[in-house]
């Protein structure tokens, strides 16, 4: 559905996308994480042309690309971002915001009263947005969007500043959009909840994606404990740990054990429970861990 290829940007002198390429299919949520500064919104904008790649080529369903001002209007029929707050209208009520999203992409409204619905807006949606808090702004963000009802989207930061419940809400709606065959991109620094939701987590770093995290088949298996440093220099010296092993950000000593037979994976378990208040894990690592992994030591941070 989108083919990125070998997309370079650059300001200036500095290379913010070098070389990156990227398939992606509908009825998937991709996640895509990095610190600030990385370049996850150039990304976004390169993928929906309002910024020209240095170089590199971006196609949809196979063929089309930005070549002529017909071919980037149908682009943008199939493609809708994530709106800014600052861009929403004071004096309108969402209700009024959802309508253009709607009429813009989709060409009717008629599913607006059910997004708001399901999406808990009733008591304030038809009020001006300059009645709105923060957290309900950024609803009606997202309502817009999912009134939008394009086959792509590009979401960045959708989850800020949202509470524990409407996080849940949105991440439940994220999920049935996917399931209706969507293909959503989530820039997100909020880790722990795109591990529910995203099937790929791609990490950004020096102008392109240094890993994949594949969250539904996740063949990696460690056996984690946190460790202070002086104790894992000492455990590695008394039991010298497999050469694959990780130690995450000075504090997490991850062992593989995709590759050992279950004798030795219980010997491993056996002299970890001499940490005794140590809380022993067994799993892939999840996206905070990944995160802590390829950006720890990082000065962007
Ligand atoms: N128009 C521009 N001119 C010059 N430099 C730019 C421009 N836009 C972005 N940059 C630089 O490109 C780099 C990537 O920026 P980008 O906004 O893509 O990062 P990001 O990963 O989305 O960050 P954040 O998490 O803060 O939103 C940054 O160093 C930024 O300063």
């Amino acid at each position: 559905m989108l083919k990125l290829e070998n997309i370079s940007v650059k300001y200036k002198e500095r290379i913010v996308l070098d070389n990156l390429s990227l398939i992606a299919d509908s009825g998937e949520i991709i996640g895509l994480v990095a610190p600030n500064g990385t370049g996850k919104t150039t990304l976004f904008n390169v993928i929906s042309n309002f910024l020209k790649p240095n170089q590199g080529t971006v196609t949809f369903n196979g063929k089309l690309q930005y070549k002529t001002e017909r071919k980037e209007i149908s682009i943008h029929q199939q493609l809708a971002t994530f709106p800014d707050q600052a861009d929403l209208f004071e004096e309108l009520t969402g209700v009024d915001h959802m309508k253009l999203y709607a009429n813009m992409w989709k060409g009717t409204a008629k599913d607006v009263k059910k997004i708001y619905t399901q999406l808990q807006m009733e008591s304030y949606v038809k009020k001006k947005v300059k009645t709105y808090s923060l957290g309900m702004r950024q609803r009606l963000c997202f309502a817009m969007i999912a009134a939008a009802d394009t086959p792509i989207m590009l979401m960045d930061e959708v989850m800020n500043g949202l509470d524990v419940a409407n996080v849940s809400l949105i991440s439940r709606r994220l999920m049935q959009m996917k399931q209706e065959g969507k293909l959503i991109f989530v820039a997100s620094h909020l880790l722990s909840n795109l591990d529910l939701y995203a099937d790929r987590v791609l990490y950004l770093k020096d102008g392109d994606i240094i890993h994949q995290q594949d969250t539904n088949n996740s063949a990696d298996k460690y056996l984690k404990i946190d460790l202070l440093p002086e104790e894992y220099e000492k455990f590695n010296s008394t039991f010298p740990l497999p050469e694959s092993h990780l130690y995450i950000a000075g504090h997490l000593c991850c062992i593989p054990l995709t590759n050992m037979d279950q004798y030795e994976q219980n010997e491993w378990i056996q002299r970890l429970t001499a940490y005794e208040e140590r809380e022993l894990t067994i799993g892939p690592l999840g996206t905070a861990e990944y995160y802590e992994r390829f950006y720890h030591d990082d000065s962007e941070i």
